[in-house]
């Protein structure tokens, strides 16, 4: 396949951002938590317990701090170049591209029909990709829309590629305008396109509005009298690109697929969903790379497909061993700062170390990997091993581990020989796809335990990356502009917050199953550092227990007139902290074209879900594993985002002020649920202990002696109320934006128990 001349330029490049500069700022903050630690521990002796308490506190955030600073010590990314790719391969592999949905309602299926038209236009041979939809609600209504998408993208992939439009997805495209510069041809094309794209939307609104209509239609029968968690699997091929030859105004193959649900079977949700896609397309057009979005995450680089390909073919002729290449998730709205800082700054490193983490979306994924293969089982890089040969290829074990399927044993044997497909029809195929989409096809299997995507955390992103480096893969990260893909998130409210509280409880799974880094540092082949990159993510519901204890400590100390911090000189290595932290954080935001609005609403809303979401995957995590319930993965509710293109189509400046509404402006919303109850009380507790501090509270604290809290610790209470600022707002705004009397009250409930037990402790 590919031309192995070496004086060729290469396809892709590892740059590295190792900055001393950068590295010296990080041992700075590691210093000075340390000398804060000596500090304390020199002078323990003097105060009272809470300097123990804020001591143990500490250890954790130096602990942290020290894992980010490895982490962040080699930053790396790599970067393609697709233009290259023409002249050194002459037959592009196939790419076989998976779109997960779940629910009609809380992913509309405008969202999910827009992100496969993305994918349908991207620039790579029509003829080399299908993209499989798997259907978790099993909905006429999003079958039906993909059969419209089907219609309208003989229209629209033809388009986009004359014209290289570079927004493919149809329902961000058309926010802007037509240019009054452009030529009358393209005016025409665009105004036919854009009219042909809203009576298709009409369609499907039409249908979401009164479906009755669809049961009268026999191609609609299998979702008849069906429920999203009772009903048989169905398989449906919603075309077909026979023949095809790769040329512009070709398709690629949509496939619809929603696997059997039985009330009282494990569906193993998102990761049961992928690994029934990678059985059915294995089935059908075995593609040696699987590309993997959320169904919000539409491609935004139309050469996305063609800048992975740069890496892995790279690989294939260096030992790279590369087995996934991630892009960052990036998002059209505005609610995610401080996940792409993330993904810039830490996953970044983690990148430089054994490659980034399996983010869950927008990462291309080899077959092979999936299928268990590692490193040593290939011989030089393509062909397998002859003990792997031995060890794979014996068809009773492929049964034992695959399924019993006769036609998915000969799909796994050519792929791990990495055979091509032979060319039949995918509706030959129809009835052995529907068959290892059974409930029990899995019974007794390696699916989900060594095979596919892994089971058992609703973080099953983390869960299968962690199970592919520890066999000694490395991956690769690419980070190209504008973003490749791009989804959307949930605003700051009940959402956003369970769908951190799903994070962190998934990550906690991860970190107590078999897969734990803790082991995996010691006896897999994961390297240490990326252990250790792991196991700070993995640890981030645990987080919650010192933050929240120091949000409460000021408070503490002034009700109950005690120092939290040392005084004097010391007093200077707190301040430094603080203010290094917060220009070091800031410099990250503002380098990424965030502005100082979104770096602050960021820095709090950390604050909130730490304190609550994360507190509660605690709760979560214990009762799993004392067996009493299991977690659940509840699906993230999408919402269409009417804003203009930005940034993120072009120009540099991310937040723009003519955007139109957005979530960072800090409207923070409410409900009646539990996860606002600490957030609450810690507003309460601090603005009772700044008023008990300024009237003299204190004072009645029978051991008395003075001299105890001080303008410091009044700071620090400021400080905390200024990072709960959306619940300060909310103690005075109503409706949505207001927190609930009955949350309140509870809150309040506490305050009063808290203060009390400060004051006369
Ligand atoms: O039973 C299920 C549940 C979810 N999904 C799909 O999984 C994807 C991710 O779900 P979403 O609710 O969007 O979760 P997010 O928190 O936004 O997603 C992040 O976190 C998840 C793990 O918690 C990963 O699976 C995702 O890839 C990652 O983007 C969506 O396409 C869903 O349709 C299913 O197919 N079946
Ligand atoms: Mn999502």
């Amino acid at each position: 396949m590919a031309d192995s001349s070496s004086s060729l330029p290469p396809l892709s490049e590892k740059i590295s951002y190792k900055s001393y500069f950068l590295r010296a700022v990080d041992l700075t903050i590691l210093g000075l938590l340390l000398s804060l630690l000596l500090h304390r521990a020199v002078h323990m002796s003097q105060n009272d317990t809470v300097w123990v308490v804020a001591f143990l506190c500490e250890s954790c955030f130096s602990f942290i701090w020290l894992l980010i600073t490895c982490i962040k010590w080699c930053p790396a990314e790599h970067k393609p170049f697709p233009d290259r790719l023409d002249e050194r391969i002459h037959d592009l592999p196939s790419v076989d591209m998976f779109v997960t949905t779940a629910d009609p309602v809380r992913e509309p299926p405008i969202l999910v029909v827009n992100t496969v038209l993305s994918l349908l236009a991207v620039n790579y041979p029509a003829n080399k990709l299908a993209c499989y939809v798997s259907d978790d609600g099993c909905s006429s209504l999003t079958y039906f829309s993909l059969k419209e998408a089907y219609k309208f993208a003989k229209i629209w992939v033809p388009f986009c590629k004359k014209y290289n439009v570079k927004v493919r997805a149809p329902f961000r495209y058309f926010l802007n305008p037509l240019g009054s510069s452009e030529d009358s041809e393209f005016s025409r094309e665009w105004e036919m396109t854009k009219r042909e794209y809203e009576k298709f939307i009409q369609r499907v609104e039409d249908a979401s509005g009164d479906s009755y209509w669809l049961d009268a239609d026999d191609d609609f029968e299998a979702f008849s009298n069906v429920k999203p968690n009772d009903h048989s699997t169905i398989v449906k091929v919603i075309s077909e690109n026979k023949r095809g030859v790769g040329d512009e105004k070709e398709v690629p193959h949509i496939v619809y697929i929603s696997r059997e649900k039985r009330p009282n079977y494990l569906h193993h949700y998102k990761a049961g969903a992928m690994n029934f896609l990678v059985r059915v397309s294995g089935l059908m057009t075995n593609a040696p790379y699987m590309l993997n979005v959320d169904c919000d995450m539409y491609a935004n680089e139309a050469d996305v497909v063609r800048q992975a390909m740069c890496v892995f073919l790279e690989g294939s002729m260096n030992q790279d061993h590369c087995a996934f290449v991630q892009f960052p998730q990036d998002f059209y709205d505005s609610n995610a700062g401080e996940l792409v800082v993330l993904q810039t700054y830490l996953v970044r490193g983690i990148a430089g170390i054994q490659g980034p983490i399996y983010a869950g979306s927008g990462c291309f994924h080899t077959r092979r990997v999936m299928y268990g293969l590692s490193p040593n089982d290939l011989e030089d890089n393509i062909s397998l091993s002859s003990f792997a040969t031995r060890k794979f290829l014996a068809e009773e074990s492929l049964a034992r581990v695959f399924g019993n399927s006769k036609e998915m044993v000969t799909s796994v044997v050519d792929a791990l020989q990495r055979k091509s497909n032979p060319q039949n029809s995918l509706t030959n195929s129809l009835e052995v796809a529907k068959a290892v989409g059974h409930c029990n096809y899995e019974y007794q299997t390696s699916w989900g335990k060594t095979i596919g995507w892994l089971y058992d955390s609703t973080s099953e992103d983390v869960n299968t990356s962690i199970g592919i480096h520890s066999r000694g893969w490395t991956s690769s990260y690419l980070l190209p502009e504008p973003p490749a893909f791009l989804g959307c998130m949930p605003p700051g409210g009940p959402e956003a917050m369970l769908q951190q509280r799903r994070w962190a409880t998934g990550l906690l799974e991860v970190l107590f199953n078999k897969q734990s880094p803790l082991i995996g540092m010691f006896c897999k082949k994961i390297r240490f550092r990326q252990s250790l990159a792991y196991l700070y993510i993995l640890t981030w519901g645990l987080r919650s227990i010192p933050e929240l204890v120091y949000c409460l400590l000021p408070a503490y100390c002034l009700l109950h007139n005690s120092s939290l911090f040392p005084k004097g000189v010391c007093l200077g290595i707190i301040v430094t902290l603080v203010g290094m932290h917060c220009l070091y954080t800031l410099w990250e935001f503002m380098s990424l074209g965030f502005s100082v609005q979104s770096w602050y609403v960021s820095q709090s809303f950390w604050r909130i879900k730490t304190t609550s979401s994360w507190l509660f995957s605690i709760l979560d995590i214990i009762l799993k594993l004392l067996g009493v319930s299991k977690t659940v993965f509840i699906v993230t509710k999408k919402t269409i985002s009417e804003t203009k293109l930005d940034s993120k189509d072009g120009s540099s400046q991310r937040d723009k002020d003519d955007d139109g509404p957005k979530a960072d402006s800090g409207k923070f919303e409410f409900d009646g649920s539990l996860y606002f109850l600490p957030g609450t009380f810690i507003v309460l507790i601090n603005l009772t202990a700044i008023a008990g501090f300024s009237m003299g509270l204190q004072r009645l604290n029978p051991s008395y002696k003075g001299g105890g809290s001080s303008l410091a610790e009044v700071c620090v209470c400021v400080l905390v109320v200024m990072l709960f600022l959306p619940f300060l707002k909310g103690l005075f705004e109503k409706g949505k934006y207001g927190i609930p009397l009955s949350t309140l009250s509870k809150a309040s409930l506490l305050a009063v128990l808290f203060a009390f037990f400060s004051v006369r402790n």
